[in-house]
């Protein structure tokens, strides 16, 4: 998103004290929390992964299919990584956030430039956009080049280890959904690995303030990621909605389950038989909400395109060939408002 100015964090906005919401935050009401909610008697798939037993294998691979047509999202359980470590970085999180914000500013990102690593929160946009009630802190981990420590946390005591663990189960449970995404789609397994190269793991830590109006703000815009796959853990109190046939479904809140976002780069890579997940967050007016999402990209020279396998003289490329780099800088640009990044490269 384009920025420009100081940050100012939510949190400290609330410390100080509130009269009345500022008018930045304050959604227009079609993008109000309330509007297109439905309660969905199927809500989205929760797919056991047998701790990647290969006897199960067939069964995940038509799950996840089903899944990603349906959603473009599932939330997966017993996946092989320790639940100690998500509850680990849940809490690492927590006590930054609860630290006093001295301690954070010592970590702020740069305000001025996109997708700077550190202590955020939305900037003015240029444009007249409407801010989001959330603050965060983005970890820079893959490739290994980029992983620098000293620039997270020090406080609690294990932030950067738990870091560093868990930048390295994500990755592995990527590798593995994208082979079974890749076989599911009837491609190479390792298909959509080599087309993405060299992993780029951004970890974003969301704190989501309680907000006395919470009707009127959003925690993060409508928005699908950019990258390949998002793999996501959220706390108890909930407020990840996924948007489907027009309408907002509530993705349940599991302490043990991963949520996995099919992202753009997917959706171009699958010639739109899995359509990226838009998704939301939501706040309320009591509890501070976490989450932690875990971004599995393309390098920024990496080019993207149809898998030549799904192109036939029935199925014509529905996308164009992008480089992610541009795809990326569109997306600062504009901003996300939907899907209008990956509709632009529609053929
Ligand atoms: O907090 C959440 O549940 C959503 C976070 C998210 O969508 C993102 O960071 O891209
Ligand atoms: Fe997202």
């Amino acid at each position: 998103m384009a920025a420009s100015g100081v940050a100012q964090r939510v949190q400290s906005l609330l410390e100080r004290g509130l009269s009345e919401l500022p008018s930045q935050y304050i959604q227009p009401p079609e993008t109000r929390p309330g509007s297109r909610q439905i309660t969905s008697d199927a809500g989205v798939p929760v797919i056991n992964l047998f701790d990647l037993d290969p006897t199960r294998f067939d069964d995940v691979r038509s799950s996840i299919r089903r899944a990603c047509q349906d959603w473009g999202a599932f939330q997966v359980i017993n996946h092989g990584v320790p639940v100690c470590l998500l509850d680990d970085i849940r809490s690492a999180g927590r006590s930054f956030f609860d630290a006093p914000i001295e301690d954070k500013l010592k970590y702020a990102c740069e305000p001025n430039s996109a997708a700077s690593e550190g202590y955020g929160s939305q900037m003015l946009s240029k444009d007249d956009g409407v801010l989001d009630w959330r603050d965060y802190f983005d970890h820079h981990t893959l490739p290994e080049t980029r992983r620098n420590p000293e620039k997270w946390p020090d406080f609690p005591p294990f932030y950067r280890q738990a870091v560093v663990e868990y930048s390295n189960h994500m990755k592995h449970l990527a590798q593995k959904l994208l082979q079974f995404i890749s076989e599911s789609l009837s491609l190479p397994p390792t298909y959509i690995e080599e087309e993405v190269g060299e992993a780029y793991q951004n970890i974003t830590i969301s704190y989501y303030p309680p907000c006395p109006q919470p009707d009127l703000v959003i925690g993060l815009q409508s928005h699908s990621d950019m990258g390949a796959v998002t793999l996501l853990i959220q706390d108890s109190v909930g407020g990840l909605e996924v948007l489907k046939d027009d309408g907002w479904v509530l993705m349940e809140p599991l302490s043990e389950a991963i949520v996995v976002l099919i992202a753009d780069q997917t959706e171009i890579i699958s010639n739109g038989e899995y359509g990226s997940c838009v998704h939301r967050a939501v706040v309320n007016g009591s509890q501070p909400r976490l989450s932690v999402a875990t971004f599995y990209d393309p390098s920024k020279a990496t080019m993207i395109s149809p898998a030549s396998q799904l192109i036939t003289h029935n199925s014509q490329p529905k996308f164009r060939e992008v480089v992610y780099g541009d795809y990326v800088s569109q997306w600062y640009t504009k901003g996300p408002d939907g899907k209008r990044n990956i509709d632009a490269l529609r053929i």
